[in-house]
């Protein structure tokens, strides 16, 4: 296989991983992972960078990149929500997800994979991870020129078993993705449910609706053409039945939401064309609210 290293920030839980390695379910196969696990990014050496963290985590992450990770690795950003990049390389940033432009300063167009992740995965423990359902990795190049490296990889990635279609309009892929989280990451906060009940119940399903054609309103100022209607964005919510969104997982553990890619970025993209999106900001604005201490 791969010559795979993770890294993992957290001492102990390097320690853990380093020793039994990962438990991983998937569906109905189980198995255990053992990647060489390391504190922080090797310092060279490395073909491709995957960035598997929260969006608000990723300039922390390129500011503590050693100089080895240079324009000769390719990087593999899977996140949710509008990524830094879609800014275009004319200098401007996109403030929510990028706020010093760092991302953009750190990372060449032509080294970015753009990726969009379908799955539904849930960390069990430090070591344990779940996923349920069917996965899918959408990948695509920048630039043109760049179409074959991401061939190559996609190609490689493949003959270990992972689901990849690659894509030559992965902005369209990205706005497709942006507009499921936009319509039901938040709103799982507000209501408490599930995929398949956000999807299929009479009071929520509406609700999803109009936060994905908001959404794709947008997306159309941008020229982009989401692959899915909201018929199949609606099959896809129901066939996750009782998955919790990784937003409605963050939320009970207190940790922060993921709004500024998945919300606030589209706000901000919506607001250079003259858009608003007030079903979609009013649930957002729930959502914040849920996470506000109560008053005493
Ligand atoms: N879970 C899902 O089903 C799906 C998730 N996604 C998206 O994928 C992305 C990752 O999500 P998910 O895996 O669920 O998130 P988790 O919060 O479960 O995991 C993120 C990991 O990133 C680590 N991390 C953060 N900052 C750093 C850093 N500077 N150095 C090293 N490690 C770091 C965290 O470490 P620590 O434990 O130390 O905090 C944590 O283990 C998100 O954008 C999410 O929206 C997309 C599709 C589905
Ligand atoms: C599973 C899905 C598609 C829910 O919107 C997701 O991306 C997430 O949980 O963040």
């Amino acid at each position: 296989g791969a010559d795979v290293t993770l890294v993992v920030r957290d001492p102990a839980r390097a320690a853990l991983i380093a020793g039994q390695g990962i438990a991983c379910r998937e569906g109905a196969v189980s198995y255990v992972a053992r990647p060489r696990v390391a504190r922080t990014v090797p310092d060279g050496g490395v073909d491709v960078l995957v960035m598997a963290v929260k969006a608000g985590d990723l300039p922390a992450v390129a500011a503590s990149l050693p100089q080895g990770i240079g324009p000769q690795t390719l990087v593999m950003p899977l996140v949710n929500g509008i990524p830094w990049w879609l800014a275009g390389a004319g200098g401007e940033t996109i403030q929510a997800v990028d706020p010093d432009g760092i991302l953009q300063r750190r990372f060449l167009p032509e080294q970015v994979v753009g990726s969009v992740v379908y799955t539904t995965a849930t960390v069990e423990g430090p070591a344990a991870v779940r996923v349920t359902g069917s996965q899918k990795l959408v990948l695509g190049a920048l630039c043109p020129d760049r179409t074959a490296a991401v061939a190559a990889l996609a190609q490689r990635l493949r003959a270990y078993g992972i689901g990849i279609e690659v894509c030559d309009t992965i902005v369209d892929a990205v706005w497709n993705k942006v507009a499921l989280n936009l319509a039901t990451n938040p709103l799982s906060v507000v209501t408490g449910a599930p995929l398949g009940q956000l999807c299929s119940d009479e009071r929520l399903q509406p609700i999803v609706s109009n936060i994905l054609d908001e959404a794709w309103r947008v997306a159309a100022r941008y020229n982009a053409r989401p692959p899915m209607t909201r018929e199949d964005m609606l099959n896809r919510g129901r066939a996750a039945g009782a998955h919790r969104t990784s937003m409605l997982e963050d939320y009970r553990k207190g940790r922060p939401l993921e709004l500024s890619a998945i919300a606030d970025a589209v706000f901000e993209l919506a607001a250079r064309v003259g858009m608003d999106l007030p079903v979609s900001r009013a649930v957002v604005d729930m959502a914040r609210f849920q996470t506000m201490p109560p008053v005493a």
